[in-house]
């Protein structure tokens, strides 16, 4: 469905005396991604996993290399193209607060793609409004409500289902239980492989952590310095990495069970 060939991104930032510096957020990636699955993308802050997300996502432009979208190279794409296209890739963003419009209720959040992207009669808005509401367990009670009278979890359900109203065939999600405490976070990524399961054709999930990565995806892929350096396809324990960097990711884990004082 995706490919992406030596795709790479390239930064000018400047610094304190105004000099400017080269950083290489990704370097010369090489991948590709299927419909029907689930991939996790792991790596320390940094690493560049929100650039290769944005690139993925047509929001950045790459530096040099290609994206291919079902066979075709998105860089041929007219404008009308990539509009229809985009709205088949969709992103759930880090900070759920800011991702939403701070004087919209919850009910306008959700519709707001639909009413941009794939405007449909009132009726049937309201219709789809709220079996997404419900498909991400949010009260309808919660409909009118702005984002600021809702928990972090109910903010993330809210962006989810703004993900989900225009049937995006591909969602990446960015560090979308970041924040939260660790019920929520259960919740929202058992949430997340439901709709997998249910009517999500295929996700990207960002994350630091490796056990949620492999919580929810057997195929990890590994990022560091901008390189993808690892990639496991049937994870299912860190026995599974191999790479000298994921070890070192698998190191720095906190221990699992409480220790005994
Ligand atoms: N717009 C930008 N301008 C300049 N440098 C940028 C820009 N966006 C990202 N970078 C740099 O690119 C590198 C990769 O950043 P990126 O946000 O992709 O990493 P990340 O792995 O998603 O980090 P985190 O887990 O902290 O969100 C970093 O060095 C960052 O400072």
């Amino acid at each position: 469905m995706i490919e992406l060939r030596n795709l790479s991104k390239r930064y000018m930032v400047k610094d304190k005396r105004g000099n400017k510096t080269i950083v290489d957020a990704v370097k010369q990636v090489s991948l590709s991604l299927d419909h029907y699955r689930g991939y996790s993308l792991v790596g320390e802050s940094g690493s560049g996993k929100t650039t290769l997300a944005r690139l993925l996502m047509c929001i950045e432009q790459p530096t040099s290399g290609e994206i291919w979208m079902d066979h075709r190279n998105v860089a041929t794409m007219s404008q009308k193209e990539l509009r229809l296209k985009r709205i088949d890739f969709q992103m759930v963003l880090q900070n759920a607060q800011s991702a939403l419009d701070p004087r919209w209720t919850v009910y306008d959040s959700i519709a707001e793609p639909i009413r941009c992207l794939r405007p449909m009669d009132r009726a049937t808005e309201k219709r789809r409004v709220l079996e997404l509401a419900d498909k991400v367990q949010l009260s309808t009670a919660l409909l009118t409500r702005l984002p600021h009278e809702l928990s972090g979890g109910q903010q993330k359900r809210v962006c989810i289902a703004r993900a989900m109203s225009v049937c995006p065939k591909f969602i990446v999600f960015d560090e979308s239980v970041s924040g939260l405490d660790v019920t929520v976070r259960k919740q929202i990524l058992d949430l997340i492989l439901e709709l997998k399961k249910d009517s999500l054709s295929a996700f990207l999930f960002i994350t630091h952590d490796l056990d949620v990565a492999l919580y929810m995806s057997d195929h990890i892929l590994v990022m560091k310095d901008g390189s993808i350096v690892e990639q496991v396809e049937k994870a299912t324990s860190y026995a599974d990495f191999g790479h000298e960097y994921s070890r070192q990711l698998i190191e720095s884990l906190p221990p699992k069970v409480p220790q005994h004082r």
